[in-house]
């Protein structure tokens, strides 16, 4: 996209959680674009919980385009924990936003889910269809309903109103701007950490949550930014897409490749008093590819890339 589409085809643009992992890729991918006008405020300008403060928020300011990637967000043992922030401020968070956006004339808004919408056993790789067939895994289940609440309200808006509300169903993401946290973080930043200190100490193991038989997709958050802002342009329909990038990887064999790129060579020991979550999420995302987008990182090099941040960010705190 060059610099006259991108202003002329998004703009202007509200990035909302423009701090986190996924709205600082988007705010990247669009400065990158050559797009200027983008609109943002952090948390503690904008408490996006509050829905008068979000309605003076779109009053005031001239917004064409939302993306909706504010939210409470964590791994697995965040979300069995804190099962109240994950349901509530969720829903409360994009019901805001998504009212406001409609209300005060914007002219389309993208909504960020997650995978964990789809049932723990759905067959895989999993298509859209499986929305709604099985029940949902328990760990995630809080977060799960809240991001089908905000499919389904997205759809509700374009069906009642005529809202272009569109919604993106991401695989699990990491890069730049991750949270390292080892209690919240989800298990690629965790990994990169638990790696990273174990070597530094000279410890002889690190030791991950669950079996390690579990499998996951791992998407580069900057491909997930390209593809939320190609779908922005070219994508406006009820059906909440797939985003991902067709492979998948067990726990166990992500740990051993983590620990290749950090250079750490001790053992990996298993807790398996630790939930393992779904046995696998793999994205069917021939829908998205059909649209004509692909992923493009490899997955040890956005490791790479990951590594480089949290050295950049480690050494300097
Ligand atoms: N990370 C992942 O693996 C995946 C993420 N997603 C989805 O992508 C989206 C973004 O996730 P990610 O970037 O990882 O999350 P982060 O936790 O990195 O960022 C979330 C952002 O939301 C903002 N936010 C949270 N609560 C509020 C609030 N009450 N008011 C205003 N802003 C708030 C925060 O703003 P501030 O920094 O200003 O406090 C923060 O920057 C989410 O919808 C998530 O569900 C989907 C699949 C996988
Ligand atoms: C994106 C997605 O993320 C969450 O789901 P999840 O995929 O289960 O999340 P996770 O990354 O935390 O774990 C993946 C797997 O990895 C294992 N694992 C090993 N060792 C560590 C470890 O040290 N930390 C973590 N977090 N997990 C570990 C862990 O036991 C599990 O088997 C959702 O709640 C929801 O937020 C959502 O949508």
């Amino acid at each position: 996209m060059d610099e006259d589409q991108a202003n002329r085809r998004v703009g202007p643009v509200y990035v909302a959680g423009h701090r986190g992992l996924v709205g600082s890729a988007i705010e990247r991918r669009l400065r990158q674009a050559g797009h200027a006008d983008i609109v943002t405020r952090s948390s503690d300008q904008l408490d996006l919980r509050d829905p008068r403060a979000v309605d003076a928020f779109f009053r005031s300011e001239t917004i064409d385009h939302v993306f909706l990637a504010a939210a409470w967000v964590g791994g697995i043992m965040a979300n069995d924990r804190q099962p109240v922030d994950f349901l509530q401020d969720n829903l409360r968070i994009q019901t805001n936003v998504i009212e406001a956006a409609y209300r005060h004339g914007a002219k389309k808004l993208l909504f960020l889910g997650s995978s964990c919408i789809y049932p723990k056993y759905a067959e895989q790789p999993i298509t859209e269809e499986a929305l709604l067939t099985g029940a949902l895994e328990p760990t995630n289940q809080w977060y799960a309903i809240a991001k089908i609440a905000g499919l389904k309200l997205c759809q509700a808006y374009r069906r009642q109103h005529g809202f272009d509300a569109i919604s993106v169903m991401p695989t699990n993401l990491y890069g730049p701007g991750d949270n390292f946290d080892l209690q919240s973080s989800h298990v690629l930043p965790a990994l990169i950490r638990k790696c990273h200190e174990a070597k530094e100490s000279g410890a002889d193991h690190i030791t991950i949550w669950g079996s390690g038989t579990p499998r996951r997709e791992f998407l580069y958050v900057d491909d997930l930014a390209d593809a939320c802002v190609f779908l922005m342009q070219e994508y406006s329909d009820d059906m909440a897409l797939n985003v991902g990038v067709g492979e998948d990887i067990s726990i166990l064999e992500l740990a051993h490749l983590v620990a290749a790129v950090v250079g750490f060579q001790g053992d990996i020991r298993r807790d398996t008093d630790k939930p393992d979550g779904t046995p696998r999420k793999l994205l069917d995302v021939s829908r998205l590819q059909q649209l004509g987008w692909k992923a493009r990182t490899p997955l040890k090099d956005g490791i790479l890339q990951t590594y480089t941040a949290f050295l950049d960010r480690y050494s300097r705190s």
